[in-house]
């Protein structure tokens, strides 16, 4: 068993760290004193309680920046806070044995129930001295597969000593189980990372209730950590991209819209004020062909977003800055589109609706500038988009930000909805997007080559036969097909499907390979049934039911968007639903037939208020128990992905792996239709298996989960390796539209699952343990 003994040292000599009161906050002064009293007489709960200002780091569970900022680091009480504690004549008696130089060093201490959790009303503390040592001893002993993280894989001790803040580090008590050790490594590493060298460390910080930690640090640090903004000084950063490896990608580059010298001007400054980070700023041509995206394969940058003027106040100075905007995870620095929905839904949730909001500006500024809202603002996306949410995003921020009492919001939505017109007409029912003949909609971008940002070896089975035929190395091969030399009109339909494939944000799965673009997809559709039921309320609403188009010159009113709805509708129902099976399938316009691949996608339908209240019925009936898994909806069923061999690896869309955007679209519409009872059984499954891994993997929080897997669904091995799993010490993000499903699924949960998931109650017995009178609220 490891002992951090952690001493007495002389930072801070008032100190002797023992209070008869057994509360060893700091006080600074006797109005902080009597607040505090005050709360507990008030019988408040403290823990959780978001203390402010002054108070701040008093909170067990403040943010990071304060809890680890210099105000509480004794090193620095000195100069700015003194966080002492009262001495008592007791304690002083027994410390001056000590003091006085005693040999035997037979410490005449209290007893150690002075320390115990419940003589401490919960409040302990510990000291940890050497921050640097307890780490590497933390990590000596607990991690056991030195993969720098403390999980239930680990086969250490589970248990070791840490200083008390009471004793000043003399006492010791024990921190034991995965995760309030696996707790202990991630605060020490955000405390390392604070450049602190000792710490006080509540035990309510290591001990907290999971479900409480992980939806406090999602809503105060990962949405935080996730947030980008482009200003002078962190553009080099932000343009730098790590998925291309080629010469002309080593430096940072900002491509910027021919008709934006504004914002040329604003990087050449950047570039010229920091030349050593060889910042790169190019305009784009007016006509971005696919032929031009192309040619920057090997030259990619990022691409000019949205920004606002700043006028420093006390100078009168006019300066650019973007809009703020979140990325999908810690890897990722450029702006999605489907993510960035998906995230909006959880920052709103978490107050910041600035990020939400900013994205919508961002999406605004594509559309107007790239003709789309891109799969991301790299120049490799410049010809495909992504799903489409904007129209809900933006009416969502306009609630939030003031709705119809607010005459800036009704400007807000106006502008949105102008852009989400202008993305409906030009890129979504447009062709080769739309199928002329059913008048449904495809995934279905231009381009040229290989995706340039899949890693190196992804199309590697697809390459090899061609590699052999032309006698060349695969580096070759590619090169003279991304270049023209040769011709492979069977590539060129495998690379036209695996285009359609990422623009569907479900990249990669067999639903798609080889066909995406010819289908007219349940998702797509269901998206745009929303945009023209939205657009239709919009107009009606906010345009004096008349709207000029100053693109093509058209007026419509809200009658004639209600009528592409209701057509749309149709068509749905003609050409995708299966009574028999209760599935929405996909259509195939090339074949002209329908599709059997059962996705989870069939769910959006309830989602876009698409399917009818009997579509709803049997979508419960026949669907659910095909797709509910252990831990939610998995993406589709087995039967329907078909087997896995070397020859045919996992995909990760595919069976058994479960997704967050499903899961949200899921319970949103099965609410919609009557079915709340049925969205909180799968939430708790979702938020069940989400709790587990965060408590015995560390605190991990990843992209996708295998939903089928009891033990560690966050280990999922197909196509891209990194999913967020492979952090040191601490996960700091967690990601993007996980963290949102955590937070709208618990407003599904009651105390009792709430309990129920902080004690990791796997579903089946949490549901069996039910009430008949429970039962019902998980639709049993
Ligand atoms: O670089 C490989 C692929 O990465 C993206 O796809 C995956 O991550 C996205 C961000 O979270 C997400 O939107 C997408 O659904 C994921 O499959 C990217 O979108 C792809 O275009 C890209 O090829
Ligand atoms: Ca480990």
């Amino acid at each position: 068993m490891v002992d951090f003994l952690a001493k007495v040292t002389e930072i801070n000599p008032q100190s002797d760290g023992n209070n008869s009161e057994g509360n060893i906050k700091p006080l600074s002064s006797g109005s902080e004193q009597r607040a505090l009293k005050e709360e507990g007489q008030q019988g408040g709960r403290r823990h959780h309680r978001r203390l402010s200002s002054m108070h701040e780091y008093f909170d067990p569970f403040s943010n990071a920046d304060i809890y680890y900022g210099p105000i509480t680091d004794p090193r620095k009480q000195s100069k700015i806070h003194r966080l002492n504690r009262t001495r008592t004549m007791s304690v002083f008696n027994k410390v001056s044995d000590f003091k006085n130089g005693m040999k035997d060093y037979t410490l005449k201490r209290r007893g150690s129930e002075d320390d115990s959790f419940l003589s401490s009303q919960g409040n302990r503390r510990f000291y940890i001295d050497n921050v640097d040592l307890a780490l590497d001893e933390l990590l000596a002993s607990e991690d056991t597969d030195k993969n720098h993280q403390i999980t239930i894989e680990d086969t250490g001790p589970k248990v070791i000593k840490v200083g008390t803040a009471n004793s000043n580090g003399f006492k010791h008590v024990n921190v034991r189980g995965t995760y309030m050790l696996s707790n202990l490594l991630q605060e020490l590493t955000i405390a390392k990372s604070f450049g602190r060298h000792q710490i006080f460390l509540d035990e309510a910080r290591i001990n907290e209730n999971p479900v409480d930690r992980l939806s406090r640090l999602i809503s105060t640090q990962f949405w935080k950590n996730l947030t980008r903004r482009v200003d002078l000084y962190n553009i080099a950063e932000i343009a730098r991209d790590s998925k291309i490896d080629t010469p002309g990608a080593k430096n940072p580059r900002i491509y910027v819209p021919y008709n934006c010298p504004d914002q040329y001007e604003f990087y050449i400054q950047a570039s010229q004020m920091n030349p050593s980070l060889k910042l790169e700023v190019e305009y784009l041509p007016k006509d971005i062909t696919a032929e031009y995206v192309k040619s920057l394969n090997d030259t990619p940058g990022l691409l000019a977003l949205a920004m606002e003027e700043h006028v420093n106040p006390s100078t009168g100075e006019r300066s650019l800055v973007g809009y703020p905007y979140a990325v999908p995870g810690g890897r990722f620095n450029e702006l999605y589109g489907w993510d960035s929905y998906l995230m909006a839904l959880g920052l709103i949730e978490s107050n910041k609706v600035d990020v939400a909001r900013g994205m919508v500006e961002h999406f605004i500024f594509e559309i107007d500038h790239y003709s789309k809202i891109l799969n991301a603002n790299r120049s490799y996306y410049l010809c495909r988009s992504q799903p489409p949410f904007l129209t809900d995003m933006a009416l969502l921020v306009f609630e939030k930000i003031g709705g119809e009492n607010n005459p800036n919001a009704i400007q807000f939505l106006k502008r949105a909805f102008r852009a989400a017109i202008k993305e409906y007409k030009e890129v979504w029912t447009s062709g080769p997007r739309l199928d002329p003949i059913t008048g449904l909609s495809r995934y279905h971008p231009d381009g040229i080559g290989i995706p340039p940002e899949t890693e190196p070896d992804h199309f590697d089975t697809i390459l090899l036969p061609y590699a052999e035929k032309y006698n060349v190395s695969l580096e070759k091969l590619r090169h003279l097909y991304n270049e023209g030399i040769i011709k492979e009109p069977k590539l060129d339909a495998f690379f036209l499907h695996d285009r359609a494939v990422r623009e569907s944000g479900h990249d990669t799965t067999y639903r798609f390979e080889g066909v995406c673009a010819y289908l007219a997809t349940v998702d797509l559709n269901s998206l745009l049934y929303k945009y023209e039921v939205d657009i239709a309320n919009v107009i009606e609403e906010y345009f004096g039911d008349e709207f000029k188009d100053e693109n093509d010159g058209t007026v419509t009113n809200s009658e004639h968007w209600k009528q592409l709805a209701e057509t749309r509708k149709e068509k749905v129902n003609e050409y995708m639903w299966d009574e028999e099976s209760g599935f929405f399938f996909d259509y195939n316009t090339k074949l002209k037939c329908r599709t059997s691949y059962e996705s989870a996608t069939t769910f959006w339908c309830l989602w876009a208020g698409l399917a009818t209240e009997e579509q709803a019925k049997i979508t419960v009936k026949k669907v659910l128990p095909q797709l509910e898994m252990l831990g939610g909806l998995v993406a589709c069923t087995e039967k329907s992905r078909g087997p896995i061999s070397i020859d045919r690896p996992i995909r990760q869309w595919d069976y058994p792996f479960g997704w967050a955007p499903h899961q949200i679209l899921a319970w949103k519409g099965l609410s919609a239709y009557g079915y709340q009872q049925v969205a909180t059984r799968l939430a708790y499954r979702w938020l069940y298996m989400i709790t587990k891994s965060f408590v015995d993997y560390n605190g991990m929080v990843v992209e996708k989960y295998d939903v089928t897997r009891g033990t560690d669904p966050h280990r999922v091995d197909a196509e891209y390796g990194n999913q967020g799993a492979d952090f040191k010490g601490v996960a700091t993000e967690g990601f993007g539209w996980v963290n949102t499903s955590y937070l709208l699924g618990l407003k599904y949960m009651n105390n009792h699952a709430r309990r129920a998931l902080a004690a990791c109650s796997p579903p089946l017995p949490f549901f069996n343990s039910l009430k008949p009178s429970e039962r019902k609220l998980y639709y049993l």
